[in-house]
C-alpha cells in the first residue's frame, strides 16, 4: 500500500498521553490538513513520522515499510519541523549542499530557485536570519526534496502575508508537477481550506475525524440574513455559533442542508472550517 499508516500508535510523557492509540492513513497522492488545537498530538506524531522520537506502542508503516530507523523510509519521508535542528552556524548554501548529501532526491538548483523568490540571502548562517526567514529557509528545503511524503509543521509561522501566499502558490505547483502526500499541521485552517483535500483532525491524543473537506462542508452551513428572521430559522436547528453586525446575524448550523421558506430574506452559504474545527474541538463539545 503506497501510504503512511498509522497503527495503534501510543505515545506517553510521564502522566501525560500525547497519542493514545492512534490509527489513520494518510494516502499517497493527497494533500492533507492535520489539524488539532494546541496539545493535541500533532507535533508528537510527526515526530514519530520523522524517526526522532519513538512509539511506545504501535508502529507507523510507510509503503508497508516499518517506519523506525529504517532508511529506505528516510529516502520517503521528510518531516519539516517548529523546532530547530539545523547548525545554526553554517551558510544557507552550505546547508543546501549538506541536504544533497543526505537525500538523493534534493533538487539543489530548486532550492536556490526557491530561495530566491523569496529573497532568501543564500548567503546569510542560519542563526542571522528573521524568525519569518528561518520558516521560510525549512520550507525551501522540504519544496525542493522530491520525497513522496512531505510534512510541514506549522509552515508558515512568522510569513508575512506575501510570503505565505508564495508559499501556497508554489506548494500547489509544487503539487501539480509532482502528485506526492503534502501533510500540513497547521492552525491556519481557513488559510489551508482551499488547498487540503482531506482533513484529519486530533483532539487530546485522540483521532476526532478524518473526511474529505467536501463532506466537512456537506456537515453544516451558514445562513445570514436580519436578525429576528435568522432566529426564527435557527429554532429548531443545532447552531454551533453566531456573528452579528448591526441588525444583521450570521448562523452556523450542524446538519444537512434545508430550503429556505418562500420569499424568504435569508441567505443560505457554506460554512466556515474554522468554526466548525473550533465547534468540534471545544471542551465538552459534540
Ligand atoms: N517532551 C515532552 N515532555 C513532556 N510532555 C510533552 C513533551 N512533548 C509533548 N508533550 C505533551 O504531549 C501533548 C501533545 O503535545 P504536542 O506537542 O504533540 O501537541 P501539538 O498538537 O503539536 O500542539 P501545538 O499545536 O501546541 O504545537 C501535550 O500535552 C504536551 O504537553
Amino acid at each position: 500500500m503506497n501510504a503512511i499508516q498509522i497503527k495503534n500508535v501510543t505515545k506517553r510523557y510521564q502522566d501525560v498521553t500525547a497519542l493514545d492509540n492512534v490509527s489513520f492513513t494518510f494516502e499517497h497522492g493527497k494533500i492533507y490538513g492535520f489539524l488539532g488545537r494546541n496539545g493535541a498530538g500533532k507535533s508528537t506524531l510527526i515526530n514519530i513520522i520523522a524517526n526522532r522520537i519513538f512509539a511506545d506502542e504501535g508502529e507507523v508503516l510507510v509503503d508497508n515499510l516499518p517506519a523506525k530507523e529504517n532508511m529506505e523510509v528516510h529516502e520517503k519521508v521528510f518531516c519539516m519541523s517548529e523546532a530547530d535542528l539545523y547548525d545554526t552556524g553554517l551558510k544557507l548554501k552550505n546547508h543546501f549542499k549538506w541536504t544533497a548529501r543526505f537525500y538523493d532526491s534534493f533538487d539543489i538548483e530548486k532550492a536556490f530557485s526557491v530561495a530566491k523568490k523569496f529573497n532568501l540571502d543564500t548567503e546569510k548562517k542560519y542563526k542571522e536570519l528573521s524568525k519569518g526567514y528561518q520558516s521560510i529557509f525549512k520550507l525551501t528545503i522540504a519544496l525542493a526534496l522530491n520525497v513522496p511524503y512531505v510534512v510541514f509543521d506549522e509552515p508558515v509561522l512568522g510569513l508575512d502575508a506575501n510570503h505565505r501566499e508564495l508559499f501556497y502558490e508554489l506548494l500547489l505547483q509544487d503539487y501539480e508537477d509532482n502528485q506526492r502526500t503534502i501533510i500540513i499541521a497547521t492552525h491556519l485552517i481557513e488559510e489551508v481550506a482551499n488547498i487540503i483535500e482531506e482533513v484529519v483532525l486530533i483532539n487530546e491524543g485522540k483521532v476526532l475525524l478524518q473526511e474529505t473537506v467536501e463532506e466537512l462542508m456537506n456537515t453544516g452551513y451558514c445562513i445570514s440574513g436580519l436578525s429576528e428572521e435568522v432566529d426564527i430559522y435557527c429554532k429548531d436547528k443545532k447552531v454551533i455559533g453566531y456573528d452579528e453586525l448591526g441588525s444583521l446575524k450570521l448562523a452556523y448550523i450542524l446538519g444537512e442542508r434545508e430550503r429556505l421558506p418562500k420569499n424568504s430574506g435569508l441567505q443560505i452559504s457554506n460554512i466556515n472550517l474554522q468554526k466548525l474545527f473550533v465547534k468540534l474541538t471545544e471542551k465538552g463539545g459534540n
